[in-house]
């Protein structure tokens, strides 16, 4: 697998040791945003890239439950901490540092330097690069988003929508957040758009068919894809082993990989980032 580093917003640079962060957005909350997140990690894994997954929901963290992770992260030198693995990627979030239980009442500056820091000091890649590091994003554009979209070089955003929300501005609002700090939209991802009846399989587009289709061509940016609203896709989230991992050959899943390597081509068609003089003299 050969993936290279592509293009930030203007003013910043991406981060030694992550190639490419991309952005898990949403308008609003529960559009499954995490769920979709944890999977398209694992799928771009599944085809052999070195995945990270940062949760910068930083008030809501729900990545550690959706990968089955418990338990503290290890810091050797005090300073820096390891990410923990699941299901073979990476992963760090705030709910692995504090009890499941308390509450962050923390203003937005003190949530983002949080977040900050955690994308900083985590040892992401245990010695080798990165090809992607996911960040699931908190649900909307609020403070946190916008500082973090200006702060962290991001390569590329993706926007969780689901049919009903299409029908608000919602998801749009995020797209034009985005586009307002430069960062480059990737595609959209229409979730829970057919139901797929866990007894007979027969698929139902219970919120309307075609919104994705239609947002996506009116704002100009691609549809990477539309996942079912599965009972599995749940059940497995719940139960810590998301369904790319639990059920690789599911309908869901292959929903997943396909959206993945939609993702992953998308991005291969953004111009690369500029290599640091020092690094180019080098070869
Ligand atoms: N395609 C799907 N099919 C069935 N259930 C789904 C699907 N996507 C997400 N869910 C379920 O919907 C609920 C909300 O999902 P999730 O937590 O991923 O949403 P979110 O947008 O990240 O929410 P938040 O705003 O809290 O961050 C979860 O119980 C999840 O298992």
């Amino acid at each position: 697998m050969n993936v290279s580093t592509h293009a930030v917003q203007p003013n910043l640079a991406p981060l030694p040791g992550i190639r490419n962060i991309i952005a898990i957005g949403s308008g609003k909350g529960g559009v499954g945003k995490s769920t979709t997140a944890v999977n398209l990690a694992l799928a771009l894994a599944a085809d052999g890239a070195r995945v990270g997954v940062l949760d910068a929901d930083i008030y809501g963290p729900s990545v550690p439950a959706m990968l089955g992770l418990s338990g503290r992260p290890d810091s050797p030198d005090g300073k820096s901490i390891e990410p923990m693995r699941a299901h073979g990627v990476e992963a760090m979030s705030i709910g692995l540092l504090v009890d499941q239980d308390t509450p962050m009442i923390w203003r937005g500056p003190m949530a983002t330097s949080a977040l900050t820091q955690l994308l900083e000091q985590t040892r992401w890649g245990n010695g080798e690069v990165l090809d992607y590091l996911i960040v699931d994003l908190p649900p909307g554009t609020g403070d946190i988003q916008l500082t973090l979209s200006q702060k962290i070089p991001v390569a590329g955003a993706v926007i969780v929508t689901t049919p009903q929300e299409i029908a608000t501005l919602d998801a749009r609002k995020a797209l034009k957040m985005f586009e307002k700090v430069e960062v480059p939209v990737l595609g959209l991802l229409e979730n829970m758009a057919v139901h797929v009846c866990s007894h007979c399989g027969h698929a139902e587009h219970v919120f309307g068919s075609g919104g994705g289709r239609a947002m996506a061509e009116r704002y100009g940016v691609p549809l990477l894809g539309s996942l079912p609203l599965d009972v599995g896709i749940r059940e497995q989230g719940d139960a810590g082993v998301p369904v790319v991992a639990s059920a690789p050959d599911s309908a869901a899943a292959q929903a997943y990989r396909s959206a993945a390597r939609a993702l992953a081509a998308r991005l291969a068609e953004r111009p690369r980032a500029a290599q640091p003089i020092a690094a180019s003299l080098l070869g």
